[in-house]
């Protein structure tokens, strides 16, 4: 198993008490509402925060370990983690960014390249647009070669088209470059086209009854209304005509 997490944290609410593991390649995909501790499992997997006991582990190596009272930095770790809000340097153009903790410098211009940002290397961040900013936002993350990849509703802010492009591409690199991710989304579509595996989070806990329910709900608002979906065309040319 490429990345393997049993952790425990007591938030005020509840208490976050998760086991899991990501094999190298792998996607799993977490859903959860909104303050089931989603975030807090990233932050605690990337070093941000601690939990009160647990073990975390990547490649066979823990990062982790509480009851040796191992806790490494997260410069340590060889993960990246990327947000919904990029999190580039505002100070530094595009490829200054990606350059930044780049392992590789030409894979780091190829990502660019594959990305489609490559023509506004020069650019700083506010001089690109959100869809720009997260591109080069995973560029950076994917230039440091990382060991595992953290992603907390990174095309949340996106455009639908952008949103499936850069998740597939996301998905392809990834499981060519043989790193585990844990995917962290609101949209259970998206988690059911990325995900190999599937976690819903409620209260700090996994809820398989909750997931059920969800997959449910989503079956039902895409069943076909009475007389069916209209296909594409006889839709263009209904909304045309209102
Ligand atoms: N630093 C903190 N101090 C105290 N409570 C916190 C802290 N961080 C998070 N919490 C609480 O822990 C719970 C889980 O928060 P978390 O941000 O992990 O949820 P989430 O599932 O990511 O939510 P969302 O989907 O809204 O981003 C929430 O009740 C939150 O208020």
């Amino acid at each position: 198993m490429a990345l393997s997490v049993s952790a425990r944290k007591q938030l005020p609410a509840f208490e976050l008490k998760i086991s899991f593991s990501v094999p190298a390649g792998n996607v799993l995909a977490v859903i959860g509402p909104s303050g089931s501790g989603k975030s807090t499992l990233l932050r605690i997997i990337a070093g941000l925060d601690a939990p009160d006991r647990g073990y975390i582990a990547l490649k066979g190596a823990p990062l982790v370990d509480t009851q040796a009272k191992l806790i490494l930095p997260p410069q340590r770790r060889h993960i990246a983690l990327v947000f919904q809000d990029h999190g580039l340097f505002p100070h530094m153009t595009l490829k200054e960014n990606v350059l930044y903790a780049a392992k590789d410098k030409h894979m780091a211009i190829a990502l660019l390249e594959r990305f489609g940002i490559v023509s506004l290397r020069g650019n700083l961040p506010a001089q690109l647009s959100g869809g720009e900013r997260q591109r080069g936002a995973i560029c950076q993350a994917l230039a440091m070669k990382p060991a595992a990849l953290l992603l907390d509703e990174p095309f949340s802010a996106l455009d639908l088209e952008n949103r499936l492009t850069l998740r597939r591409e996301v998905v392809d690199l990834t499981k060519a470059m043989g790193i585990p991710v844990v995917h962290v989304t609101h949209d259970l579509h998206e988690a059911l086209d990325v995900g190999d595996t599937l976690l819903a989070l409620r209260m700090g806990r996994s809820d398989e009854q909750w997931k059920q329910r969800q997959l449910t709900l989503l079956a039902e608002e895409l069943k076909p209304r009475e007389g069916g979906i209209l296909p594409a065309p006889a839709m263009a040319e209904r909304l045309a005509a209102s």
